[in-house]
């Protein structure tokens, strides 16, 4: 018997062992599998079919496949895109509708009627735990948002307080008293006018704006999205904190660039190991502010703007500590900073790329300079002198505007006609309303500023519910007629004194649409380009 033989049994016996215990497997693998398919079937027919059948009150939900992620992967490529598509999805109902995204539902609001009812309900939504998330992620302590947002006394001393708000509610309050038109916002813009002014030579930029490059005597080229970013930012800092931040940290504007095109992340809330790239320059300029505050007051409060004093004498008031008020003071940093920086980007790319309203912005400026000076700080403003540069400045706003309003739903409340659960959260997207073909017209995409113009129905559009670049309701952005008179005068201010263009033939830039951002879209890296800047030639029209 040669060896051959002997083995082939053996051989036989292991082959049939092996053979019964993959079928074993395979049959435990296809149990396995069909019970997740069961499982899977079940909680779908549940989720999509019986519940929604059992609450016809809440709103329905748009259908997902993997439970734990929900829409999770398409909300973080495209959250617009993957809202445009619900929409589509629901466009026969006309109501709100809800998302689920790693397991945290949103209930999505599109339509203008609805969107004023999430504004009017300031208790049952809340833009203050909005806020106070935001300040965990940035490291205040618990006690300190306990205080700041525990009613305080109504016969306090300093900002009045007949409500007995907190003083979480009352910074707004003192946004609203700095920023609204009136004395306080008169200075302002005075200040920015001063500072745009001075600012704004090709000596100043040649000097120090380290951006810039000077191929030949009389023109400077410099990279718009990255220049009107770090103008925007310093001029920002200067109108609330003067020049005494930038003697603390003359890094501080750099670092909060940095920061603001990272800023989707703290959206997100991302875990602190995945984004050392924001905390990096945050903690810089927290510790910064911190400082800022610990200089003895007369070496700064008469530099600052009278709300940032105001601020601090209220959380002051209540024994928060340079830390926890430092960490107040760095949001409304980026409340002034993340939005005009970025709507000066764009709405100098749509003039440069449409001429004939570049030279209706130049003519209808013009009665505002004395010679190269900015002297009328109210003429830009106003939409009876200005038409065509109110137009603009909306339809700018229109087609970049990419925040959307969130508030946690505090107790359940009803809203557009259906019931939204406490701890969930409403969002109301407002490109969505911005490109309603319905109230905007023809071809929402496109940049189109006569919308606003030809009809009656166009002239109406400002009041819109429809219209929500600066969200809406008590908490509407405070800030939203600084920004609208620093763009304007800046680009005044520019056009009146140089002649500006593309260098070479860059593409349209594309905005960074899988990014959220708290207002006005970025641009997606790689598409910033060179313009550059000579002295005015034709000074035709305005002399
Ligand atoms: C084009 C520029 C701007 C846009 C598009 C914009 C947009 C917004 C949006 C969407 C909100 C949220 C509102 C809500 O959800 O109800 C907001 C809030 C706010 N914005 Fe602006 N903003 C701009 C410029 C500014 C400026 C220049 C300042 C300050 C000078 C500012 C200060 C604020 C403040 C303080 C809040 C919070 C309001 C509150 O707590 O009551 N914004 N802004």
């Amino acid at each position: 018997m040669s060896a051959a033989d002997l083995a082939g049994p053996a051989d036989l016996q292991l082959a049939l062992q092996r053979l019964l215990l993959t079928t074993e497997w395979n049959a435990a693998l296809s149990r396995a599998l069909l019970c997740t398919l069961l499982a899977w079937a079940v909680w779908r027919c549940w989720k999509f079919t019986v519940y929604p059948m059992l609450h016809p009150d809440e709103p329905k939900e748009l259908p997902y496949l993997v439970p734990v992620l929900g829409h999770g992967p398409a909300f973080f490529k495209d959250s617009n895109g993957l809202l445009a598509r619900a929409r589509q999805y629901f466009s026969g109902i006309n109501e709100p509708f809800a998302l689920t995204v790693f397991g945290r539902t949103f209930y999505v609001v599109t339509h203008a009627k609805h969107s004023a009812e999430v504004y009017k309900h300031t208790e049952a939504l809340s833009f203050e735990e909005c806020i106070q998330t935001l300040m965990r992620f940035n490291g205040s302590d618990e006690e300190a948002i306990q205080r700041i947002y525990s009613p305080a006394a109504i016969d306090k001393p300093g900002f009045p307080n007949p409500k007995g708000l907190s003083v979480g509610v009352l910074v707004q309050l003192i946004h609203v008293k700095q920023l609204h038109p009136g004395d306080n916002m008169l200075s302002m813009q005075t200040q920015a006018r001063d500072w745009i002014n001075r600012k704004l030579s090709l000596d100043a930029l040649a000097k120090e704006c380290k951006l810039s490059t000077s191929p030949r005597p009389g023109r400077i080229e410099v990279p718009l999205y990255e220049w009107t970013s770090d103008y925007f930012v310093c001029l920002g800092q200067h109108l609330y904190f003067g020049d005494v931040l930038d003697r603390v940290d003359p890094q501080y504007p750099d670092a909060y660039v940095v920061f603001d095109e990272l800023i989707w992340k703290m959206l997100y809330q991302y875990p602190k190991f995945l984004c050392r790239d924001l905390t990096a320059p945050r903690d810089q300029m927290i510790a910064s502010l911190e400082r800022y505050y610990q200089l003895p007051p007369d070496q700064r409060r008469d530099q600052a703007a009278w709300m940032i004093n105001a601020i601090e004498d209220e959380i002051r008031a209540i024994g928060v500590d340079d830390a926890n008020l430092a960490i107040v003071v760095f949001h409304l940093y980026f409340a002034i900073n993340t939005n005009a920086r970025k709507t000066s980007f764009w709405m100098l790319t749509y003039l440069l790329r449409n001429p004939e309203y570049m030279a209706a912005f130049r003519a209808e400026t013009a009665p505002a300079f004395r010679g190269n000076d900015l002297v009328d700080v109210t003429h830009i403003h106003d939409p009876a002198k200005c038409p065509t540069v109110d137009a603009i400045w909306h339809e700018t706003l229109r087609v970049t505007g990419w925040a959307a309003s969130v508030r946690v739903v505090t107790r359940d409340v009803v809203v557009g006609g259906k019931l939204m659960r406490q701890g969930n959260r409403v969002m109301v997207p407002h490109r969505l309303l911005h490109f309603d073909e319905t109230i905007f017209g023809k071809d929402p995409a496109s940049w189109n500023p006569r919308r606003w113009l030809d009809t009656d129905a166009g002239r109406k559009l400002p009041s819109s519910p429809a219209w929500r670049p600066f969200g809406g309701g008590r908490t509407k952005c405070s800030g939203r007629f600084l920004a609208k008179y620093a763009v304007t005068a800046f680009v005044a201010t520019l056009l009146r004194r140089f002649d500006i263009e593309a260098v070479g033939n860059p593409p349209m830039p594309e905005p960074d649409v899988g990014r959220p951002v708290l207002g006005i879209i970025s641009v997606k890296e790689g598409y910033d380009y060179q313009v550059a800047i000579t002295e005015r030639k034709d000074k035709g029209v305005d002399v």
